[in-house]
């Protein structure tokens, strides 16, 4: 019995997001919006810019209120259950929050004190993840020192330190040049397959999106397409995920171009 039960929570998505929708005012930017990222997947939310991908970041991280449908991350609900939903989730966000007069090591340890880790445990932990990210020898220089991208790989340590089990990335290599982009998406694939965490990767980058990558085209607040990449050439006859785009959403321009 008990390893039946193990076997269902193993099986329990990062997230589930099911039937959610999100008004401003009259207007509705998200609309009956359901996805699932399961542990140990990369699933890329593509839409171009004002799809509505920041507003579903802001439902899953309750930084809004979903009223309509629900979210679960590993099965708890975030209205519900929030403390035992957001523990589990890790975010990095559009917008740069690290302190650059400060250290990498007290940038992750004033993190750590947030999530009530303190003295060694918080010490220990920002090296793990400074490990994870390949920024160990950088631990004790300011993050003003730091390029574009490896800002971003402290970004992705810090939302490390918790252990979640669900990662949400929006748009997390705008502004960086090609290898800075091909590194952070490298350490995060890397991420999955070894911590079997489960990720969220929200971008208007087509080129982003691997063959083994579930997809999730989101335009104008609707999901038009949700599975694997294989299938989506399939089923628009078209062999590359930018071709794939203009068929499902009828747009003429790439997202690059429109952005
Ligand atoms: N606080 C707000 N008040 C009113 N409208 C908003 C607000 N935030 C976003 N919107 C609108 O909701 C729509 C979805 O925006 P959202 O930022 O979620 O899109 P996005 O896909 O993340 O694009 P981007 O990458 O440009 O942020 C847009 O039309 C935007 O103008």
């Amino acid at each position: 019995m008990a390893s039946t039960a193990e076997t269902e929570a193993e099986r329990t998505p990062a997230l589930v997001v099911n039937g959610v929708s999100h008004s401003f005012g009259d207007r509705k930017v998200l609309d009956r919006v359901s996805l699932t990222v399961d542990q140990g997947a990369f699933v890329v939310l593509l839409g171009l810019n004002g799809a509505g991908k920041s507003t579903l970041f802001s439902l899953i991280t309750r930084l809004y209120d979903n009223v309509t449908g629900e979210i679960t991350i590993r099965g708890f609900d975030v209205r519900r259950r929030p403390s035992q939903a957001l523990q589990r989730l890790g975010v990095v966000f559009q917008s740069r929050t690290l302190d650059i007069d400060l250290t990498l090591m007290q940038n992750l340890k004033y993190h750590a004190a947030l999530h009530g880790f303190a003295g060694r445990t918080a010490t220990e932990r920002a090296r793990q993840a400074l490990a994870l990210v390949g920024l160990s020898d950088r631990a004790s220089e300011k993050v003003r020192a730091l390029s574009g991208g490896q800002l971003r790989r402290v970004e992705i340590a810090r939302s490390m330190m918790h252990h979640p089990d669900l990662l949400l990335l929006d748009e997390a290599t705008v502004g960086l040049d090609l290898g800075s982009r091909e590194t952070v998406m490298k350490i995060v694939r890397d991420l999955v397959a070894r911590e079997r965490l489960g990720v969220l990767w929200a971008t208007h980058l087509m080129d982003e999106v691997l063959p083994t990558d579930q997809v999730v085209i989101l335009h104008k607040g609707v999901v038009l397409y949700n599975g694997p990449v294989p299938q989506l050439l399939k089923l628009t006859g078209t062999s590359s995920v930018r071709e794939a785009f203009r068929s499902v959403t009828g747009t003429k321009s790439t997202i690059e171009e429109a952005a």
